[in-house]
């Protein structure tokens, strides 16, 4: 069994530009079984992303960049850089951070002569990772500050609840929503966690995976209690992860966070999205130009675990031509979030443009 002793570090995703070698955590099969794959081309990098082998918006915008090395060490022509990079972000739509990445690192490639490009698509894959983990750990210690305020108001343990993974898991770091758990555990802030399952791939059940194993205490929930708990006064704050923020503040993340953010409107609790600079989009005026991912009906026919023995199983819970819908995200208005934990400090909805005036790369 994968023992956590502390938030993933830099262990989701390791890139090696010495020897031009990238390797994965499978998700997938998570947390009953852990097996690191080694990807050895962009085909392969791609398809991880698609599988959800790797997953969480930071930790994909990650893979896409190395996927761009592996393209790179095939071939650093323009033409076959602007393939590969068509590919890589098409692999999945909703998460602006994959384009954000690939187009990073093809922009530092064409700018290049060829002889220089494969060193330097390694570089850059190293740099994207170091600098979301950065941007994950300054996401922690804003939203340690937002629980802390709560800690001194309440005078009691802090209940948080969150939805999906938008945990370690998700990035190379603490996580975005779960950042500042991590931080206000490390502290000595108590704090109990809520964590949706998440149907249908169940991310919620990672999360509380990895906060429970670093000692953080969380209970895992239904989907549909989330809205009981804030409703019985259970909820003090709701923290979650985005995949795409457009420049009002409409917020794309895994479906169900819409029903969550209205949940917690109607019960005067406050809603926060925790997002890495790498995840707004200013290019959309608001969230009705962001894409929705739609996957595989089998998300939602079957059910994804382990066998008595621990080894990945999974069963129909319809039957085979059941006709399913399922999209794979939704779209919270920036009118039901209290604020967005980024990177570079807290900002209400009509405060982003501050995000970005200095370019979204402000960090370097
Ligand atoms: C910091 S992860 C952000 C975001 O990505 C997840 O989507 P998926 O599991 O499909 O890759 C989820 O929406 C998280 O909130």
């Amino acid at each position: 069994m994968f023992e956590l002793s502390q938030p993933l570090e830099r262990e989701t995703i390791r890139i090696n530009s010495v020897n031009r070698s990238v390797e994965i955590l499978d998700q997938r099969a998570l947390p009953h079984c852990v097996a690191v794959l080694s990807l050895q081309n962009e085909e392969q990098a791609c398809e991880a992303i698609r599988s959800m082998a790797v997953r969480g918006a930071p930790l994909i915008g990650i893979t896409g960049a190395a996927a761009m090395a592996l393209a790179c060490s095939k071939d650093s022509s323009n033409k076959a850089l602007n393939e590969a990079a068509e590919r890589v972000k098409s692999a999945r739509p909703t998460a602006v951070n994959l384009a954000w990445a690939v187009d990073k690192v093809l922009q530092a490639l064409l700018s290049l002569p060829a002889s220089q490009r494969e060193a330097a698509a390694w570089d850059s894959a190293e740099s994207i990772l170091e600098q979301e983990r950065r941007m994950s750990l300054k996401i922690g210690k804003y939203a340690l500050g937002i629980i802390e305020a709560l800690y001194r108001k309440l005078g009691r343990p802090v209940r948080l609840l969150t939805h999906c993974n938008a945990g370690a898991l998700a990035t190379v770091g603490p996580g975005t929503a779960t950042a500042g758990f991590y931080a206000a555990h490390q502290k000595g802030i108590p704090i109990e966690v809520y964590a949706d399952e998440t149907r249908p791939r169940l991310q919620g059940a990672m999360t509380a995976w990895e906060l429970c194993s670093c000692g953080v205490p969380v209970s895992l929930i239904a989907d549909n209690a989330g809205g009981h708990l804030m409703r019985e006064g259970l909820i003090d704050a709701v923290f979650v992860g985005a995949d795409r923020i457009a420049a009002n503040g409409d917020t794309a993340n895994k479906i169900g966070t819409y029903l969550k953010a209205l949940s917690a409107a109607d019960n005067n609790i406050p809603f926060y999205v925790a997002a890495p600079v790498s995840t707004f989009d200013a290019s959309l005026k608001d969230g009705s130009g962001i894409p929705i991912e739609e996957r595989s009906g089998d998300e939602i026919r079957r059910v994804y675990g382990a066998d008595e023995n621990g080894l990945p199983a999974s069963v129909f819970i319809t039957s085979r031509s059941q006709k399913v819908m399922n999209p794979g995200f939704d779209v919270t208005p920036s009118r039901l979030i209290t604020a967005f934990v980024t990177d570079q400090g807290v900002f209400a909805a009509n405060e982003l443009e501050e995000i970005w005036k200095d370019g979204k790369d402000a960090e370097q």
